[in-house]
């Protein structure tokens, strides 16, 4: 893991703490008219927190398959095993390719409770709600724009989601509607971009990065996943992926960036439904984990108390 110190690292990702009627927000306004900016101001809509959740991080990548939703269990399984006191959720807003109930072993329908919200499903201690315990695979793949809105909000206001410390939200690849709508209509915490090595993947997670920083939604980090390999033979790392990662956090200047070796521990985890984090706690992939959920836990802290 590579970060500088976490107060310089807070200033950087939220610069509206030490100025906060001028936020980020206004700075990007202000290259409009102030007629255009007053304009866009009123249309911004309100953003609604889902009830009883403190803090919404979203995991996002503008590529697919790069392991955002890999990163996501891992992620949420972590941040359980390190404060066992704090309620963890999982969402997963990749409503035409959902993955988390075969990753966290789920696949009950939930049930409904007296206020007639979903009541999440639970594995690992974490709380998890997925378009594909509600729906046949088929049934999504003919949704339209509109349904896609409908469905994401049914996931955040239709679900008893009250007393989550943390809201682990894995969005589906690309920079389109549903991250639109989640950060527009969400008070996110931040969010934690998850990219490989490769020139392809890179360029479509700077697309990524331009996209929230539009949005106003702080990058809390990077994770260069399936990074290296290791050589079952003479244990030599190989970079899989080549290893641009850190030119990009230094070029977009973010200076949090966490590395998950290629694993086919961490593979075999995903399909089994057993995360690595379960099953091998010890293991120097997992510190990695732990490391990443300790480092949010203590920004989100220090955030708080400003
Ligand atoms: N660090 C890793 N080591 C080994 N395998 C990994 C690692 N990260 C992800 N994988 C594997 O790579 C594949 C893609 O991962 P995953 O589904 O998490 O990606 P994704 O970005 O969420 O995909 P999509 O864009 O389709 O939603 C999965 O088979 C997963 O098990």
């Amino acid at each position: 893991m590579f970060t500088t110190s976490l107060g310089s690292t807070i200033n950087r990702i939220y610069p509206m703490i030490n100025d906060k009627l001028k936020c980020s927000c206004v700075k990007h306004l202000s290259q409009l008219t102030e007629k255009q900016a007053q304009l866009m101001r009123k249309k911004l809509p309100q953003k609604k927190p889902i009830k009883g959740v403190k803090h919404i991080i979203l995991v996002a990548s503008g590529k697919g398959g790069v392991g955002k939703s890999t990163t996501a269990v891992n992620l949420a399984t972590a941040l359980k095993s390190v404060a066992p006191n704090k309620d963890v959720g999982l969402l997963d807003a990749d409503v035409f390719g959902p993955s988390i109930p075969l990753m966290m072993n789920l696949h009950e329908t939930p049930l409904i409770n007296n206020d007639n919200l979903m009541v999440p499903l639970v594995n690992y201690g974490v709380k998890c709600m997925s378009m594909g315990n509600l729906i046949t695979e088929q049934s999504a793949a003919i949704w339209r724009g509109l349904m896609v809105m409908g469905a994401i909000d049914k996931l955040i206001r239709g679900v008893s989601w009250d007393h989550t410390d943390y809201l682990i939200v894995d969005t589906p690849p690309g920079t389109g509607d549903t991250h639109l709508s989640l950060a527009q209509n969400l008070p996110i915490s931040g969010v934690l971009i998850v990219t490989t090595g490769q020139k392809a993947a890179l360029g479509v997670t700077k697309r990524g990065i331009t996209m929230f920083k539009k949005l106003n939604i702080p990058i809390l980090g990077i994770v260069q996943n399936m990074s290296t390999m290791k050589c079952l033979k003479c244990s030599h790392e190989n970079y899989v992926f080549g290893d641009s990662v850190q030119e990009l956090a230094t070029q977009e200047k973010i200076d949090t960036l966490f590395s998950v070796p290629l694993d086919p521990v961490i593979t075999n985890g995903c399909d089994s439904g057993q995360p690595i984090v379960i099953t091998h706690p010890e293991s120097s992939q997992v510190k990695v984990y732990k490391n990443l959920a300790e480092y949010l836990i203590n920004l989100l802290d220090i955030v708080n108390s400003k």
